[in-house]
């Protein structure tokens, strides 16, 4: 009944190459001075399998991204440069018959807030009928989908017959976020995009939701892509990571390299000193001083400049490139890059970058 890694895999794909990259991606609301780059030149591999997390403050690009990787920027947003390529083929420049195919049977989203996607005046049954309708190779019948339909409640741990007789309004909202995932595999896509999967709920529902979410990518393997402001839930989840700040990525690598003792860039650190969650006691919190800038007014040189207790002069005149390390850690940071580099200017008298002991870079 459940798809498998091997049935994903199409007939000559090769199963190294990477299921999504996008590449130099920059996305802009509007036009003129006035407009906003909410995603820029964000390049990322996302491989089969994998779970990939997108972390950063509140406005920082992450939905956009998210929505730029299923070609649904909503309007005045439109993608101004760079590409999304799904299993190699560009979807960028798919045609939009072609895309809108695409979304649902491959790709598939969870939008944030997604406990109000439902119409409250259809029963939950009925609406996965008309998804179904509109689908109809994607089963041998209906009976089929209904049926897996019911294995994906069982999954993410619901009554599949009450849910099935049930109006929105009749389920918690930890309830329907647990259905709303049911209903975005029900195509059985390779890829889902979950975008802000655990904000919403209280703490034994997020602690649910984690598990559900590791036991769904068991069972399925799919490949789940998921937006957070959580580092706690992305230390628990995800095996690579993307780090935004102001619409450009500042980290990606392993859960292991942006969580161990490795090199990391300052706002990381931060995040990680600040965010309280359910999976952490919280003691250790220190909230970051400062704001995400304005996308309109953005300071001179590094972004996260302003907010940041390491930064130099050089860092208040140039922005810093993404640099990254023999297995493929990437940072964006002056300071810590130097260290990269061998400048012994940037290293300390063991040799090892400065930043490597550090806690709460950021003031
Ligand atoms: N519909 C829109 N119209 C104009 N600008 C927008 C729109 N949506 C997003 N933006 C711009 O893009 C920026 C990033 O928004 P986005 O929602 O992608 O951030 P985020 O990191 O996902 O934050 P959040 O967690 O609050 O959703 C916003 O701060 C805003 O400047």
């Amino acid at each position: 009944m459940t798809a498998t890694l091997t049935d994903r895999r199409r007939a000559g794909d090769d199963p190294s190459a990477p299921l999504l990259e996008v590449d130099d991606l920059t996305v802009a609301f509007g036009d003129g001075p006035g407009s906003v780059r909410a995603v820029e030149n964000v390049s990322l591999s996302v491989g089969t399998g994998e779970i990939y997390a997108l972390v950063g403050e509140s406005g920082c690009g992450k939905s956009t991204l998210g929505y730029s990787l299923l070609g649904i920027v909503p309007p005045p947003g439109r993608i101004a440069g760079g590409d999304v390529r799904f299993r190699g083929r560009s979807t960028t420049a798919m045609p939009k018959n072609e895309l809108n195919g695409l979304r649902g049977s491959e790709l598939s989203m969870v939008f944030q807030g997604a406990m109000n996607a439902f119409n409250p005046v259809l029963t939950i049954g009925t609406q996965v009928e008309h998804i179904l309708a509109a689908h109809p190779g994607r089963f041998s019948s209906d009976e089929e989908g209904k049926a897996y339909f019911e294995h994906l409640l069982e999954l993410v741990q619901l009554p599949p017959e009450r849910i099935w007789k049930s109006f929105e309004s009749q389920l918690s909202g930890g309830m329907k976020q647990r259905v709303a995932i049911a209903v975005a595999l029900l195509l059985k896509p390779s890829l889902v995009v979950l975008d802000e999967p655990t904000t919403a709920l209280d703490v034994l529902n997020q602690r649910l939701v984690i598990d559900i979410l590791k036991e769904l990518h068991r069972e399925l393997g799919v490949t789940i892509i998921f937006v957070t402001h959580d580092l706690a839930v992305v230390a628990e989840l995800a095996t690579r990571v993307a780090v935004m700040y102001a619409g450009r990525l500042v980290e990606s690598g392993t859960v292991d390299e942006i969580f161990g003792a490795g090199r990391r860039h300052p706002y990381v650190e931060a995040l990680i000193n600040a965010i309280p969650s359910v999976l952490d006691s919280g003691l250790r919190v220190k909230p970051i001083g400062g704001s995400v800038p304005n996308l309109a007014r953005l300071p001179q040189g590094c972004r996260f400049a302003p907010r940041c207790s390491l930064a130099e002069d050089l860092c208040r005149s140039t922005e810093p490139p993404l640099v990254g390390d023999a297995v493929g850690h990437l940072v964006s940071c002056h300071v810590v890059n130097r260290g990269l580099d061998g400048d012994a200017a940037g290293a300390d008298s063991n040799g090892t970058a400065p930043h490597a002991d550090r806690e709460g870079a950021a003031s």
